[in-house]
Formats: structure tokens, C-alpha cells, sequence
């Protein structure tokens, strides 16, 4: 039995349906997605190149919206908030991992890490002390004082989930957390990334191509033409 909660939906998607128009032309890049996610899981969403995972994740963090459907996350009916509310909300309850991992070269480790809370306004020494913290958790204690050109590429990956975590966010996305990662390095991130979902109860979602890391995932979501086409527990 995987140890997730499956009787606490984070992620509530029915019918979503997505068009994209530029003049005569129509891209229906999410045709009708149905998904469920729990809180704790780590669920990976995967797929061919334009099957429409990125347009999928960017409808749930409510970066983007959509035609219909309809998509609870977190508690949040995404169609009735207002974009201010959205903006709030997805800084308070959403963190980003990115496969380029879009570290600030001139700050440090700590300051990296910091980012999430000194721009939502918390003071820089708290904000410094809890991103020690995170570092920590991420096994990167010592390096808290190095700038990112000075670190591994997978140093700076766990210099990324720091900070996409530093907030406590509550679901985070990881859009190909891995592919710009040696395979020594992707399986590290991975482990990481497994282990702070279980001790940290955050929901994880990650969009991948890498078929070395499935065995990762709780879940396993297939995407084609714009629609889940099996979800698979992986045991
Ligand atoms: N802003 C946009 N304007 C027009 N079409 C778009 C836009 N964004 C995405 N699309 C189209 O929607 C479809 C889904 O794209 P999406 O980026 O979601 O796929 P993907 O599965 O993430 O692909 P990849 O794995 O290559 O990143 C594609 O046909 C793409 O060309």
C-alpha cells in the first residue's frame, strides 16, 4: 500500500479542456483531463513531447487558465479567484523546480534559498536561518555560504528544492527536475525529492521525460494528445 493519503485530494481536475488560438489556427493542447493527486504522493507526470504537460501544470499552479473544466486544488475552485488572489495564493502554496535551476549567480547558497521569503516580505535574518535550515535538510549544510557557479550541477538542484521548499509549500512542481543531470546526480535529486515528500507531507508533481527516475513515483500519470490516458501505481 503506497503511504500516501488517499482520502486527502490536493488535486481535484475534471474535464479540463484547454484551447490555444493564434488567428485561423486552434491547438487543443488539454482536450478533457481527469486527475486526482494525494496529499504526500509523488506522482509523475509523463509523456510525448507536446502532449501537453506543461500546459497541464501551468493550469493547475493557475499560471495559466482554462476553457472548462473543472479544477480544485488545494481547496481553491481555480475558475472563481480573482488573479490577485491567484498570485498570493500560488506564492504561498505552490513552489518551482526548474531543469535549468535558476539560481541568482551573485548570491549565495543561503541568500538562493532565502528568495521565496525575503520577497513575500519576511526579514532577512529569519529568512537566512530558515534557508539554512532547508539547506541542511537537503544535505547541502556546508556549501550555505558558495555561490551556485561554484557547485555541482547537482549541488544546484538541491540549492533549487531548497528553495522551492523554504515556504513550506504545500504541492510542489517539478518540471524535468533531472534532465540536465548526470544519471549518478538525477538519482540523488530523486531520492531527495522522494524523501522530503514522505518526511515533509508536501505533494509532489514531476513532469518528466527520464525514464530512469519512474521508479520514483507513487503514481505514474501517461499523457497523450492532451489527456490522461492511464494512471499507473507503481509498486
Ligand atoms: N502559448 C501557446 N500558444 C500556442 N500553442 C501552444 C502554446 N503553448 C503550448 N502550445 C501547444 O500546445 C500543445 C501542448 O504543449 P505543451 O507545452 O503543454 O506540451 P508538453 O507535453 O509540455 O511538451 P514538452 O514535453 O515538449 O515540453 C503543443 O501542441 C504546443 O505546441
Amino acid at each position: 500500500m503506497a503511504e500516501y493519503h488517499k482520502r486527502n485530494r490536493v488535486l481535484h481536475c475534471t474535464d479540463i479542456v484547454k484551447t490555444f488560438s493564434s488567428g485561423e489556427t486552434e491547438v487543443k493542447a488539454l482536450q478533457s483531463v481527469n486527475l486526482d493527486v494525494y496529499q504526500g504522493e509523488l506522482l509523475m507526470l509523463v509523456g510525448p513531447s507536446g502532449c501537453g504537460k506543461t500546459t497541464f501544470v501551468s493550469v493547475i499552479t493557475a499560471l495559466l487558465g482554462f476553457d472548462s473544466g473543472r479544477c480544485i486544488v488545494l481547496g481553491y475552485d481555480l475558475s472563481t479567484m480573482s488573479d490577485q488572489k491567484k498570485t498570493a495564493w500560488r506564492g504561498r502554496e505552490i513552489g518551482f523546480v526548474f531543469q535549468a535551476f535558476n539560481l541568482i549567480p551573485a548570491l549565495s547558497a543561503a541568500e538562493n534559498t532565502a528568495l521565496p521569503l525575503t520577497i513575500s516580505g519576511i526579514n532577512k535574518t529569519t529568512a537566512i536561518s530558515r534557508a539554512k535550515e532547508m539547506l541542511k535538510a537537503v544535505g547541502l549544510e556546508s556549501k550555505k555560504y558558495v555561490l551556485p557557479g561554484n557547485l555541482s550541477g547537482g549541488q544546484q538542484q538541491r540549492v533549487a528544492i531548497a528553495r522551492a521548499l523554504v515556504h513550506r509549500p504545500k504541492l510542489v512542481i517539478c518540471d524535468e527536475p533531472t534532465s540536465s543531470l548526470d544519471h549518478e546526480s538525477g538519482q540523488m535529486v530523486m531520492e531527495l525529492l522522494k524523501k522530503l515528500t514522505k518526511e515533509h507531507g508536501v505533494t509532489m508533481i514531476v513532469v518528466t521525460h527520464d525514464n530512469r527516475i519512474y521508479r520514483y513515483a507513487d503514481r505514474i500519470a501517461h499523457m497523450e494528445d492532451g489527456r490522461i490516458i492511464k494512471v499507473e501505481e507503481n509498486r
